[in-house]
């Protein structure tokens, strides 16, 4: 990274809050799953942790917040770990153009969704994680392994959020009962969606995510803990993925304005990657009609405008 932009990067983030602050409650909190709804739509925080361990942070980033669909980065580092490539055996990797939560092209593919970061193609990873383990076991493993991504043992799952998903998930059910009628799950379906929806309500503030999210920065490597996570090829392939699919049919229009890997949860976080740089993670529950971040989303244009970590080139 440039000396010029760490020795700034503390009064950017500050910049970027300042201004947006008052855009706060623009947006449509989630309210599907009745859990989120309670949450205060002005929450807003941002952490940025560069590749050296300094960590740059605004607003309420220390506030734990359900990380919902990020979670879908770090369930799919998992099953790669298990499964390798026949990974893409059960789930594909192209854009989907469609919402997060679409059953539309699973009747055309035979089953099988389109990529892992849209909710039909994350139930199919969730099966991937479970292969040899109870529900228990697997949501366990999902928990230490954030843990140990984060280098942060408090880390937890909100249990409240995972009851009201399950009580209200009739859509994630009638996605998973059409994938298991085409042969598509391995386990049963309640067991998935169980795995599932508690890994969606896995609570983290902003820096934890962003310490999450540092081996996708660091070419497969947590620089801060030493500890090589994935190769620096898989890593590449997941930013990739990310950048293509990770904020549902909002993908093309994330990359247009930021032009970074990220992946987006209806809790109202987004995690981003400026490889080579910095784990971007920031936090502010009103949504976009995408189901992503709104000021969220803005947060991180400001920050790749000043910054020229877009992926795409240069400032401006
Ligand atoms: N986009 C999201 O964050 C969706 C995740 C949410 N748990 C769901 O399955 O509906």
């Amino acid at each position: 990274m440039c000396a010029a932009v760490t020795g700034d990067l503390q009064a950017i983030i500050e910049d970027i809050h300042r201004t947006l602050k008052p855009r706060l409650g623009e947006g449509k909190v989630a309210d599907y799953i009745p859990e989120l709804a309670k949450v205060d739509p002005e929450k807003f925080g941002i952490a940025v942790i560069d590749l050296e361990g300094n960590v740059f942070k605004a607003g309420d980033c220390d506030e734990a917040f359900s990380i919902q669909s990020v979670s879908k980065v770090f369930t799919l580092t998992l099953a790669l770990g298990k499964h390798g490539e026949t990974t893409w055996n059960r789930v594909g990797r192209e854009p989907s153009g469609s919402a997060f939560n679409s059953i539309v092209q699973l009747e055309h593919e035979n089953g099988k969704p389109r990529n892992p970061f849209i909710n039909a193609g994350a139930i199919v990873v969730s099966d991937l994680v479970m292969a040899g383990h109870t529900p228990r076991e697997a949501i366990g493993e999902i928990v230490r392994f954030v843990q140990y991504l984060a280098d942060d043992a408090t880390i937890g799952i909100d249990p409240a959020v995972a009851r009201s998903e399950a009580a209200t998930g009739h859509r994630n059910e009638a996605l998973a009962h059409f994938m298991k009628s085409f042969g598509k799950l391995t386990h049963p379906v309640d067991h998935v969606l169980g795995v599932y929806f508690h890994q969606c309500a896995l609570a983290m503030n902003c820096v934890q995510l962003a310490r999450a999210g540092l081996f996708l920065a660091g070419n497969g490597r947590n620089p801060l803990t030493g500890h090589t996570v994935v190769s620096s090829q898989r890593a590449r392939r997941i930013n990739a993925l990310m950048l293509t699919c990770g904020h549902y049919d909002g993908s093309g229009d994330f990359a247009y304005h930021v032009g970074l890997p990220g992946k987006s949860g209806v809790g109202g976080g987004i995690l981003a990657v400026a490889p080579g740089r910095a784990s971007v993670a920031v936090w502010s529950p009103g949504l976009n009609r995408n189901g992503n971040s709104l000021i969220g989303s803005l947060a991180l244009e400001m920050l790749a405008a000043k910054t020229g970590w877009s992926v795409f080139g240069g400032p401006g």
